[in-house]
C-alpha cells in the first residue's frame, strides 16, 4: 500500500535517512523503533510533506506519489499527529477539530452540527470529558494532545502517523487511544507507531521497523524478535554495557 524506497535525507554533514526502505501494509500497526537521531521524525516528516527526501521515492499503491507539502500527503489520506502539540491556542476544541477537515465545509457546517461532529470523534477514543467551547489553549497539555488526535482521526486517513503521541495522556486515555488504533487498523487503516515504550511496542505492533543510524536494520513481524533482541538492534553498543553491567 505504501512504500519507501531506497531514501535519502542529509542535513548538511549529517546523515538522517541513508537508502531507507521500509514496505509498509494497510490494516497493520507499524512501528517505528530507534534511539534519538536514528531518523525517526525525519521519516514521519518526509511521509507529512514536509520534508524532501534527497533521493529515493515514495509508492502509495504501487505509484510514485509526486505530490509535495502537507496538503497534498493530507488530500492522499495522510494524517500525522506530531510529538510537539500543534494546537491553535485561541480557538474552541471543537474549532480545532474541525480544522481537520476541509475549511469550506467547517464554515457552511452549522454550529450544533459541528459540535456534535466535534463529539462524536472524541467519543472514538477519549475517556477524559473534554469541554467542546472551551479554548483548547486553556487546557491541560495532554488533553490538548487528545484534541489534537482528534484532529486527524475526524479526517477518517488511510494513514495515520503517530509520532510518540501518547507520552503525555494518563492510563486511562492511553488504552482508550490504543483500542482506537486497533480498531481504525481492522478497519483497513495503515498506523505508523512511532515510541520509546517497549512494553507499548510488544503489546500494540504488528510489524517493526528498526533505524539505526537513519539505516533499516530490519523490517519485521511481531514476535519475530524478543524486546531485548530489538533494543539490540536499535543499539547494539548500548545493549552490550547493560548485558555486561
Ligand atoms: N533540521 C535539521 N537540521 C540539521 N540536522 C537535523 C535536522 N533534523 C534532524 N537532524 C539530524 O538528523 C539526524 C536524524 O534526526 P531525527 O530527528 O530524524 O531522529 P529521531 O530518531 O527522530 O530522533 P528523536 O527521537 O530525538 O526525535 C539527527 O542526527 C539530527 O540531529
Amino acid at each position: 500500500m505504501l512504500e519507501v524506497q531506497g531514501v535519502s535525507k542529509r542535513y548538511g554533514e549529517t546523515v538522517a535517512l541513508a537508502n531507507a526502505s521500509i514496505a509498509f501494509r494497510a490494516g497493520t500497526i507499524h512501528t517505528i523503533l530507534g534511539e534519538n537521531g536514528s531518523g525517526k521524525s525525519t521519516l514521519v516528516k518526509l511521509l507529512s510533506g514536509i520534508v524532501q527526501p534527497d533521493s529515493g521515492t515514495i509508492l502509495l499503491d504501487g505509484a510514485p506519489f509526486a505530490g509535495f507539502g502537507p496538503a497534498a500527503f493530507q488530500a492522499a489520506g495522510f494524517a500525522t499527529v506530531f510529538q510537539e502539540v500543534l494546537i491553535a491556542p485561541d480557538r474552541s476544541v471543537t474549532d480545532n477539530i474541525l480544522l481537520g477537515l476541509d475549511g469550506l465545509l467547517t464554515r457552511t457546517v452549522p454550529r450544533a452540527e459541528r459540535r456534535q461532529r466535534a463529539q462524536a470523534v472524541l467519543k472514538r477514543f477519549a475517556v477524559t470529558e473534554i469541554p467542546l467551547d472551551q479554548l483548547a489553549g486553556q487546557l491541560p497539555l495532554a488533553v490538548q494532545q487528545l484534541v489534537v488526535l482528534a484532529r486527524a482521526v475526524v479526517r477518517n486517513p488511510r494513514i495515520l502517523i503517530l509520532d510518540e503521541v501518547t507520552a503525555a495522556l494518563d492510563f486511562a486515555d492511553r488504552e482508550a487511544v490504543f483500542a482506537m488504533m486497533r480498531k481504525l487498523a481492522s478497519e483497513g487503516c495503515l498506523i505508523l507507531f512511532i515510541t520509546h515504550r517497549m512494553d507499548e511496542v510488544m503489546a500494540l505492533s504488528d510489524r517493526i521497523s528498526v533505524l539505526r543510524g537513519g539505516s533499516v536494520v530490519t523490517t519485521e513481524e511481531r514476535g519475530t524478535s524478543t524486546a531485548s533482541e530489538l533494543l539490540k538492534a536499535m543499539a547494539p553498543r548500548t545493549a552490550a554495557e547493560l548485558a555486561h553491567g
